[in-house]
């Protein structure tokens, strides 16, 4: 059990993005508390009233600047940090989207937070990845529509 008293320790809600190209998925270095330097999704933190296809676009856009488009919900998953410095826990909402300018490339906009987005083949990943996202990897999710 935690020493604070359990009102402080909430879970909190996140939702991230696998924008996907082809056969790629965009990928960006934390830079932050939780999950310093491990490869991750654009996303963040699900604002009071938001749907999920309006939190996508808007993290994405806020981190990125890219806009994107036919965004679905994909799955949901449970992360509990209690190993951290301070205990965090995050319900996790994945949704996939694409771009709605193929040509649009994505621009650094928080290099307090990460250190640069790219594209990274899927059956070719960097490392290391963030937690919540190298749980998904190594149960062999496929963030893919069947026909690519
Ligand atoms: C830590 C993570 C699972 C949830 C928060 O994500 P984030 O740090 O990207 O949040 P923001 O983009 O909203 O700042
Ligand atoms: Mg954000
Ligand atoms: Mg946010
Ligand atoms: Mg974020």
């Amino acid at each position: 059990n935690c020493s604070s008293n359990s009102q402080d320790l909430v879970p909190r809600v996140a939702l991230v993005v696998f924008l996907l190209k082809g056969k790629s998925v965009l990928l960006g270095k934390r830079l932050s508390s939780i999950g310093h330097s491990t490869f991750a999704l654009p996303g963040g933190h699900l604002e009071f009233g938001e749907t999920f296809e309006d939190c996508a676009a808007r993290e994405v856009k806020e981190e990125t600047g890219l806009d994107i488009q036919k965004i679905e919900f994909l799955t949901v998953t449970n992360n509990v940090f209690l190993e951290e410095p301070k205990p965090y826990h995050y319900v996790t909402i994945f949704v996939r989207a694409s771009l709605k300018d193929p040509l649009q490339t994505p621009q650094n906009l928080e290099p307090n937070k990460c250190a640069g987005w790219d594209w990274y083949q899927w059956n070719d990943l960097p490392e290391p990845l963030f937690r919540p996202l190298e749980v998904m990897v190594q149960s062999a999710f496929n963030p893919f529509p069947e026909s690519q």
